[in-house]
Order: structure tokens, then C-alpha cells, then sequence
């Protein structure tokens, strides 16, 4: 019988000939798809139908594909941070479609009645794939931008991320009061960018049902400061 320890090894092996996949990330991965604790938020229920446990296992699988995918940098952007590069995941057009069927898997475990009205991305990288997944689920896509990048009225709202303080924007009405609101990103670190963006849904009377991340370094607890909203993530590292 294969136990998570073993099927770790085999996927940090596997990937050996790929792009770099520690142990541990592979540990991760393994878990999630040997048994069905590890992950509790990402995971279908016990007694799931048949569809939802084949949509648990596509999941499963598609999330060591990606992991497997990302590129580490040491000392990037500034001595000190350990800089995980997503673009890799759109080089290719076959794991370019897989991150996207796995995003919209992720949003449809939340529920029918959950389905967002609204995707809002954040400058940049929710950018990349944001609208796609806007498509995907027949919701508007709205950007929050970097301050002083759009015309017109705009909310603004400061914040502190792992490297730095910034202000974001949002254009005034681009979200209608009541609009369910699924903010997205491609990591979530210290938490500061995804929290900034969530006030600005606030202010102009969205109702932020969630926020959905590619990736989670759990390490800096970013959650934390998401009050409690709904957080989904695709994948962890540990670094
Ligand atoms: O959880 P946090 O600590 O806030 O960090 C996460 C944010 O940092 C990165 O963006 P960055 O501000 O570097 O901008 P970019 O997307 O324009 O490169 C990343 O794309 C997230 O938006
Ligand atoms: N460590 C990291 N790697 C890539 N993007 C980031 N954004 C914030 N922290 C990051």
C-alpha cells in the first residue's frame, strides 16, 4: 500500500527531470491525493457522488501538475524573500488549461448559490488569468489596479505586502451594491494586497462571498487577515 511518505518521494523523483519539486511540496500534494484529510478546505465531503469524488481526484491530480510547474528564486525581489515565478504556468498551453479547468473546479465545489457576479483580479498577476476564469463562469471581470492607472472616480485603500507598502484602486461603480464578489489572485503571502482589495469591494457595496488563490504561503499566515472570508487556495508551499 502506498502511504503519502511514499508516493512524496516518488513525486519529488518524478519531477526531478521537470522543474524542482521539494520533498516537501511534494509531501503536500501526496497527501492530498493518498487520502482526503490534508487539505480539509479543497477537499469534497465524505459520501460524496460519484461526480464530486472524480471532480476531488481531477483536482488532485491537476494540482501535481502545477506545483510541479512553478520556479523558485532566492533573493528576489529584495535579499531575503524566496520569490515563487507562476508564469511558467501559462508557457505552456496544455498546464495553462489545466490551472484554469482546476480554478473553475474550485469555485463550483463552493456551491451553485455561490457563483460570483463579479471576478475582481488584482494588478498584476491576478490579471493573467482573472478574466479567463471571469468566462468561465459568466461573471463580469473588473480589475483593481496600482493607484493612478485609471481614469475617472476611484476608491483607494493602502496597504503592506511581504515586500513593500502600495496603494490599490477601484473604479467607482464597477461593482453594483450587492454584486456577489469572488476576489482572485496568484499568491497569497502576507495577505496585505488580497485584504487592501476586499475594503475596496466593500466600499462600493459588493458582498465578497470569497477569494481564490493559485498559491498560499501558509507561513505568513495571510489568512489572518481576510476576516474570516470564505479563502480558497490551489496550492501550498512551504518555503
Ligand atoms: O499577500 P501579499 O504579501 O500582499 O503579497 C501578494 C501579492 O504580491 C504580489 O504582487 P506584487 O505587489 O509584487 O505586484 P505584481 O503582481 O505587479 O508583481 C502577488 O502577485 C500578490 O498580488
Ligand atoms: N514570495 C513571493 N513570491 C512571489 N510573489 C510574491 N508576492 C508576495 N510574496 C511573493
Amino acid at each position: 500500500m502506498t502511504t503519502p511518505a511514499d508516493a512524496a518521494q516518488s513525486l519529488a523523483q518524478t519531477s526531478k527531470d521537470q522543474i524542482p519539486l521539494t520533498t516537501a511540496e511534494a509531501a503536500v500534494l501526496a497527501t492530498s491525493s493518498v487520502s482526503d484529510g490534508a487539505n480539509p478546505t479543497n477537499d469534497a465531503p465524505r459520501g460524496q457522488p460519484a461526480a464530486a469524488a472524480s471532480g476531488a481526484s481531477e483536482l488532485a491530480r491537476t494540482k501535481i501538475t502545477l506545483l510541479g510547474a512553478l520556479k523558485h528564486f532566492p533573493d528576489f525581489p529584495i535579499p531575503g524573500i524566496k520569490f515563487i515565478d507562476i508564469l511558467p504556468l501559462f508557457q505552456d498551453p496544455a498546464i495553462h488549461e489545466t490551472l484554469l479547468r482546476a480554478l473553475e473546479l474550485q469555485v463550483l465545489e463552493f456551491g451553485e448559490q455561490a457563483k460570483p457576479d463579479v471576478v475582481v483580479g488584482l494588478d498584476a498577476r491576478g490579471f493573467l488569468f482573472g478574466p479567463s476564469l471571469a468566462l468561465r463562469l459568466n461573471a463580469s471581470f473588473v480589475p483593481v489596479r496600482k493607484k493612478g492607472k485609471m481614469p475617472g472616480p476611484c476608491v483607494t485603500a493602502a496597504y503592506e505586502k511581504e515586500y513593500g507598502t502600495d496603494f490599490f484602486q477601484m473604479q467607482e461603480g464597477a461593482v453594483k451594491p450587492g454584486q456577489k464578489v469572488l476576489v482572485v489572485d496568484d499568491i497569497i503571502a502576507t495577505g496585505g494586497s488580497a485584504a487592501a482589495a476586499g475594503s475596496l469591494v466593500k466600499q462600493l457595496g459588493g458582498e465578497l462571498m470569497g477569494y481564490l488563490f493559485i498559491l498560499e504561503i501558509p507561513v505568513l499566515n495571510g489568512r489572518s487577515k481576510l476576516g474570516g472570508v470564505q479563502t480558497v487556495t490551489l496550492l501550498e508551499t512551504n518555503e
